[in-house]
């Protein structure tokens, strides 16, 4: 068998030229603009890539975009006043600042101080509890990218066997409820799981989430299963003198057994930020009290 490749990257530039009819709609009938801020502090080169994306994107989709760029060394309580002043500011409806942050930064005090109707990463206490419990929450975007490509793909979730590797705050976790909100039979797999590979034969629907290259094989997977890898990872490739990315998956074996599987790159990463854009809209109906898009939240 060889897997369908699932084009992740064609699936994000459909959803962001739905996000801008939305945005035009919301311009011309009530004369709001959709803004996003996102915040970066240091000089990661992986996070800059991606900040830079995203800013280009949110223009193409018609929204303000306000970047906002620290020094390493700023104090958490100038970053704690920044975020202040954008929770203030009506011009912006979606806050999202990039991590991982500086060692001298706590991440959770700052996650806390986001208004969680800003919170367009989903990852306040606030929006993690509403998803949880079954209310409208802004969903982390990367897990919201991967549930759109699933339903795309089979349709209905419900009773599907479903194995997660990975427990983050950012991916796993919210991915399981996601999932488990769509009435699929959900299994958590992480470093303490015992046996790993029988837990994922198991499974119709496979989420690597771990961060470690190409770790699941194809010999781990249930014929017809798919796959879903959202693991990015920048390895040394020899052969061309230079680094690469590739997956959580092997994507050679996993794509013989498999039956559909995404790429790394072209799969999950081009979702993630398009969901952003997807949920700062969504924020921004919210913020207005208009009804949010339909097929762009979860
Ligand atoms: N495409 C995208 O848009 C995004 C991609 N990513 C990528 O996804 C991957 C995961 O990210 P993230 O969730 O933040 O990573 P974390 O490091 O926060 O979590 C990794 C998880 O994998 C588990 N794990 C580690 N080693 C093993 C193992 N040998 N067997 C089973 N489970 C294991 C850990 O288990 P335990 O809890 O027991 O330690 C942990 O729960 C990374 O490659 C990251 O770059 C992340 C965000 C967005
Ligand atoms: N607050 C916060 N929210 C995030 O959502 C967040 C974050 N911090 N920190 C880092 C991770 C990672 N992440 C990615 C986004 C896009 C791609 C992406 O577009 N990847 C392209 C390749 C890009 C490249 O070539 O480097 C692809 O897979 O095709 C990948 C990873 C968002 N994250």
């Amino acid at each position: 068998m060889t897997a369908e490749i699932i084009d992740g990257k064609a699936f994000a530039a459909r959803l962001r030229g739905e996000v801008a009819e939305q945005v035009a709609v919301l311009k011309r009938d009530h004369g709001i603009t959709p803004g996003l801020a996102v915040v970066l502090v240091g000089e990661d080169p992986a996070s800059q890539v991606y900040v830079r994306n995203k800013h280009k994107q949110t223009l193409e989709a018609g929204m303000e975009s306000f970047e906002h760029r620290l020094p390493a060394e700023t104090p958490e309580a100038e970053l704690l006043d920044l975020v202040g002043r954008l929770n203030a500011d009506p011009a912006v409806h979606g806050i999202l600042v990039q991590l991982p942050l500086p060692d001298h930064i706590d991440a959770e005090k700052v996650i806390a101080a986001i208004d969680p109707d800003k919170d367009v990463d989903g990852f306040h206490v606030s929006n993690v509890g509403r998803l949880a419990t079954g209310q409208a929450a802004l969903v982390p975007c990367t897990p919201l990218g991967c549930l759109m490509l699933l339903r795309d793909r089979l349709g209905s979730l419900s009773g599907r066997e479903a194995v997660v590797i990975g427990r983050s705050n950012i991916v796993g976790k919210p991915m399981a409820q996601l999932l488990l909100r769509d009435s699929a039979t959900v299994t958590i797999a992480h470093s303490r799981t015992r046996d790993i590979e029988a837990v994922v034969r198991r499974a119709e629907i496979v989420i690597a989430a771990v961060g470690r290259p190409r770790m699941v094989t194809g010999d781990w997977l249930r014929p017809g299963a798919t796959v879903i890898d959202v693991g990015i990872n920048r390895i040394e490739d020899p052969e061309a003198g230079k680094t690469r990315l590739v997956g959580d998956c092997d994507f050679e074996s996993c794509a013989a057994v498999a039956g559909a599987i995404t790429p790394v790159p072209g799969g999950v990463g081009p979702m993630t930020i398009a969901c952003l854009l997807a949920n700062t809209l969504t924020a921004t109906c919210r913020a207005a009290g208009l009804p949010a898009a339909e097929g762009l939240t979860a």
